[in-house]
């Protein structure tokens, strides 16, 4: 039951109920023809390559065929690893290699790129992001996926007429994060149903769902496909009321067809060949044991029978009055506030159906503009990281923090000759704290971005290029802060010369050390998952440390590694900040101690083996590397989001 709308009793509005108690049995509901998309797949197949040197080929599906017409709720049913998710990605076009067969769209091959415009796929996990209300998602989808001649208040009237339908406008204003597992599927449904798709392919949509809510999310499936739409679903073990609420059955074991049909018509197919399911119990239970095996083994002779999906005999077969019965009975635990109301919002296509040649094709592949895309996801990333108190507030306090605890520990030590070694650790120490902040702070959020990025892409919300630029900026002001904190802070409290430009020089080192360190955070968070990223970022600083010029000199190091020191960025970030405070001809030091070996900033620079060190090329190095970074961790993204 809905938490929110339990003690708010709603009257269901009975359009679907009653047409169907109105449809006669084997008769079709008249609808607009022209908008209908019947997905169809012939002598499909689909095997990976498994195995240490991927020499094995296993095959998933076996050269199944089926449609899934318009209006109908198609349920893909099956054992665990039989082929549903495989066939679903499939269908989706999110998974390209390797397919063998045709894919069709009212019995015609069919345009991927236009297909893309009229489908969407909503995947198992739920991506949402926690940290904005329902009202903030709807919006940004709103603005992402609507075209930009849509007026702002014709889209809040469309995100309105959206919530209201499927039962969210209650908690418009709670965080997604704070949502039951029933409202976050509904929400991300009704992210897609913005842009009013005519097919709508959903992985285990009720998967985690308690069977109240799961009857009222395939009851909202169910209405979307009655206006028209093709909707496709994998299912578990649905119970024989749930089960009764589909048009249409498409089981699967081990990669082939078992049975394409009506629900009504499957327990007489079943019973053709001697198979009865005993009274009282549930036939998708039933199907499920069958196709596992547990009643003889039935599957080769399932797979003839259906012609592996190419016979629809069983089809023909209509809804049966217990789909009514089913539809009476969730309508009136709705109607009874014990399940909050949904229904289709009340959208039209404006679409027709894309055909081989159609003019959708050369469309732009998104629905707004770069400059668009880049804005509303800048206010999505503002609005994110002012409610995240982990990488805003907390980075700035931590880096303010620090910069007192450093400044405390090294209190006046840039003026004294007998502090150089302290003053060169105290160099070392902040090039090491802002690298490793930097580089933490994006290996820990980056990879949990990876999911929605690519749920959003693959559903044409935006490209990768604006998301990843809007994400570069939007970090940028608070990066600069909290660098811009510790490096003045310990600056002024270390007591390093206060010329202007040793103090530019020196923040431009510590903003480009830790632009670097964030960068390649972004490029390991990209590559791997975060726990992987965790322990692979040390790994690769470990040598750059070594070959910062603090623990080994150039000239002590073996020939054979001295080449490390020329890429190791953090030589060249030591190197900028030595050169920054001890550089550029400055004056000798007092010697407070009785005696100082150092009292020429120049001396010790050549004792640290920098005596011919450049700043602006520690400055041009350090700028590249973060070009090379950037370029490739794009490159990476688009490669990670690419279907598979
Ligand atoms: N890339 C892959 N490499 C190796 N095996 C794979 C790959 N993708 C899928 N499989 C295998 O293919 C089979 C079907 O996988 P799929 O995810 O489609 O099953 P499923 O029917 O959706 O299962 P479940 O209901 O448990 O989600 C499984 O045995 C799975 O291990």
């Amino acid at each position: 039951m809905d938490d929110n709308l339990v003690s708010v009793p709603k009257t269901r509005p009975d359009s679907l109920k009653v047409e169907l108690l109105r449809i006669p049995e084997n008769d079709i509901p008249v609808r607009n023809r022209r908008h209908e998309c019947n997905v169809g797949f012939e002598n499909l197949s689909y095997s990976v390559r498994e195995g240490i040197f991927r020499k094995r080929r296993k095959t998933i599906l076996r050269n199944i065929s089926g449609t899934f017409d318009a209006g109908n709720l198609t349920a893909i049913m099956g054992p665990s690893g039989c082929g549903k998710t495989t066939l679903m990605n499939i269908l989706a076009g999110y998974t390209i290699g390797n397919v063998e067969g045709e894919l069709l769209v009212n019995d015609e091959p069919r345009v991927e790129s236009s297909f893309k415009k009229i489908m969407c796929y909503i995947m198992q996990d739920d991506c949402l992001q926690p940290l904005l209300t329902v009202k903030e998602v709807m919006m940004i989808a709103a603005r992402l996926k609507l075209p930009d001649t849509v007026s702002r208040e014709e889209k809040k009237l469309k995100i309105q007429e959206t919530l209201e339908a499927i039962g969210l406008d209650v908690c418009c204003d709670t965080r997604t994060g704070s949502l039951s597992g029933g409202q976050r599927k509904r929400l991300s449904i009704a992210l897609e149903l913005l842009r009013n798709p005519q097919v709508l392919i959903l992985d285990e949509p009720t998967s985690g769902l308690d069977s109240s809510t799961s009857k009222q999310c395939i009851m909202l499936l169910k209405e979307l496909s009655a206006e028209g739409r093709t909707v496709i679903c994998t299912i578990h073990q649905p119970s024989a009321l749930l089960f009764e609420l589909f048009d249409h059955l498409y089981a699967l074991a081990e990669g082939c067809c078992i049975y394409q049909g009506s629900i009504k018509g499957m327990l007489p197919y079943l019973a053709d060949i001697g198979l009865r399911c005993p009274p009282y119990h549930n036939p998708a239970d039933y199907l499920l044991e069958v196709a596992n095996g547990e009643h003889g083994s039935f599957t080769n002779e399932l797979v003839v029978k259906s012609a592996n999906g190419r016979r629809d005999d069983w089809k023909k077969i209509h809804r049966s009055t217990l789909q009514v019965h089913s539809m009476n009975h969730i309508g009136t635990m709705m109607d009874r506030g014990l399940i909050t109301p949904v229904k289709a919002p009340p959208f039209r296509f404006s679409h027709s159906t894309p055909r081989r040649g159609s003019s959708s094709c050369h469309s732009p592949k998104y629905p707004t503009s770069f400059p668009n895309q880049v804005a509303v996801l800048l206010k999505r990333s503002f609005l994110v990281l002012k409610r995240d108190r982990t990488l805003t507030y907390s980075r700035i306090l931590t880096h303010f923090a620090t910069a007192l605890f450093i400044g405390i520990l090294y209190y006046g030590i840039g003026i004294d000759a007998k502090d150089l070694h302290n003053n060169a650790n105290f160099m070392f120490f902040s090039i090491m704290f802002l690298m490793m902040t930097s580089f933490n702070c994006v290996t820990l959020t980056f990879p949990t971005e990876v999911a929605l990025i690519n749920k959003e892409h693959f559903n044409s919300w935006y490209s990768i290029g604006s998301y990843y630029f809007s994400n570069m900026i939007s970090d940028l002001p608070i990066q600069m802060i909290a660098t811009l904190s510790y490096a003045l802070v310990t600056f002024y409290m270390t007591s390093q010369p206060r010329e202007g430009f040793r103090i530019m020089y020196f923040l431009i080192i510590c903003i480009l050390i830790s632009l670097v360190a964030q960068s390649f955070g972004m490029l390991v968070g990209s590559s791997w998952e975060m726990k992987t990223a965790i322990i692979i970022g040390p790994i690769c600083f470990l040598p750059f440390t070594i070959f910062s010029g603090f623990f080994v000199q150039f000239h002590d190091a073996h020939p054979y590694v001295q080449w490390i020191f020329h890429i190791s960025y953090l030589k060249y970030g030591f190197e900028g900040l030595m050169l920054a405070i001890l550089g550029y001809e400055r004056e000798k030091l007092p010697c407070e101690a009785d005696y100082c070996h150092v009292r020429y900033p120049q001396q010790f620079l050549e004792q640290m083996d920098m005596e011919n060190a450049v700043y602006s090329h520690c400055v041009f190095f350090l700028i590249g590397l973060q070009l090379i970074f950037r370029i490739v961790t794009y490159f990476v993204l688009l490669l990670r989001v690419r279907r598979k």
